[in-house]
C-alpha cells in the first residue's frame, strides 16, 4: 500500500468495512513504527462511535505493531463512569485495549472523580496531555502522531458540533460541552488548534446513512466542524467505505487508491 505522509488530503476508498480495516492496519502500523523509530513513542487520540470496531478488527491481532509505546488519548469523551455503556474509554477498551499489551499507565482516561464536573475534567485532561507532550521548550499545542476522526450525519467530529461556540475555541487544548446535541449532553473534547497541529489526521468514515454529509464535505466548501480540520504541516487522510463514499464526486478523488 502506497503509504505516504503527504501534506495534501489524500483519501482511500474500500470495498467493504473488513478491507476498510485491512487498510486502517497498515495505515496505523506505518506510523507507529515511524513515530517510535523516531521519538521513542506513539501518541494517539482515538474517537469513539463505530471507530473503535473500524480501527480494531484486524489492528487487534497485529503482531509487528510495538503497543508497549503507545500513548493513547481521546479525542474526546463522555463525562460519565468508565465502566458506563457511554464511556468511549469502554468501547476502545473492549474492541482493543483488551487485546493489545498497551500500559495501563499510558492510556489517558477522564478522570473518573471529575466526570460530574465537565469543566474540570477538561483542565485536567489538559494537565495530563502536559505531561505526555510538553518539552523542556513551552510548547503552544500538543502535536499527536495520528488523531482518528469520526464524523456524525451533521458534520459534527470529536464533540465539536455545527455552529457551537467551542469551534472557536483557537488557544485550549481540551474543553468541556454540556449542550450536546449527540447524547449523552455533557463531554470533554480536543479543539481545533489541537486537531490542526497532529502529524496526521485520519477520518474513518463507513455506511450509505453518512454519503450526504461526506458529499458535502468534500465536494463542497463549507464550514463544517469536519471541514475545518485542515492540519498546518500534517497529513489529512480519509478512509472510506465505497457505501460512503457513494456520492462523492469532487477532484479530490483524483487522490482516490483503491488499497
Ligand atoms: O464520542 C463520540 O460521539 C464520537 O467521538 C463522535 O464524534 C463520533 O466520531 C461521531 O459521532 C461519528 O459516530 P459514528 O461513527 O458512530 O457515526
Amino acid at each position: 500500500m502506497p503509504l505516504h505522509a503527504a501534506a495534501a488530503t489524500q483519501i482511500y476508498t474500500f470495498s467493504d468495512v473488513h478491507a476498510l480495516s485491512q487498510g486502517l492496519d497498515k495505515y496505523v502500523a506505518k506510523l507507529s513504527e515511524e513515530a517510535i523509530r523516531r521519538h521513542g513513542k506513539f501518541t494517539v487520540a482515538i474517537s469513539g462511535g463505530s471507530l473503535p470496531k473500524q480501527l480494531s478488527a484486524v489492528l487487534k491481532h497485529n503482531q509487528t505493531v510495538d503497543f508497549s509505546k503507545w500513548i493513547v488519548y481521546f479525542a474526546d469523551e463522555r463525562c460519565v463512569p468508565l465502566d458506563h455503556e457511554d464511556s468511549n474509554y469502554l468501547l476502545s477498551k473492549k474492541e482493543l485495549f483488551d487485546y493489545v499489551n498497551i500500559p495501563a499507565e499510558n492510556i489517558h482516561t477522564i478522570n473518573p472523580e471529575l466526570v460530574d464536573d465537565p469543566e474540570e475534567a477538561a483542565e485536567d485532561y489538559i494537565s495530563q496531555m502536559t505531561g505526555t507532550f510538553a518539552t523542556k521548550d513551552s510548547v503552544r499545542f500538543p502535536v499527536f502522531d495520528l488523531i482518528l476522526l469520526g464524523i456524525g450525519p451533521d458534520g459534527h467530529t470529536c464533540s465539536l458540533f455545527p455552529d457551537h461556540e467551542l469551534l472557536k475555541e483557537n488557544e485550549a487544548w481540551c474543553v468541556s460541552i454540556t449542550d450536546s446535541p449527540k447524547p449523552p449532553p455533557c463531554r470533554i473534547t480536543l479543539t481545533f488548534p489541537v486537531l490542526n497541529h497532529a502529524h496526521n489526521v485520519a477520518f474513518v468514515v463507513a455506511g450509505e446513512g453518512k454519503q450526504d454529509v461526506l458529499h458535502h464535505i468534500l465536494d463542497t466548501a463549507g464550514h463544517l466542524p469536519a471541514q475545518m480540520v485542515k492540519p498546518t504541516t500534517g497529513s489529512l487522510s480519509w478512509f472510506l467505505d465505497d457505501a460512503a463514499a457513494a456520492k462523492v464526486t469532487s477532484t479530490t478523488q483524483k487522490g482516490l487508491e483503491r488499497l
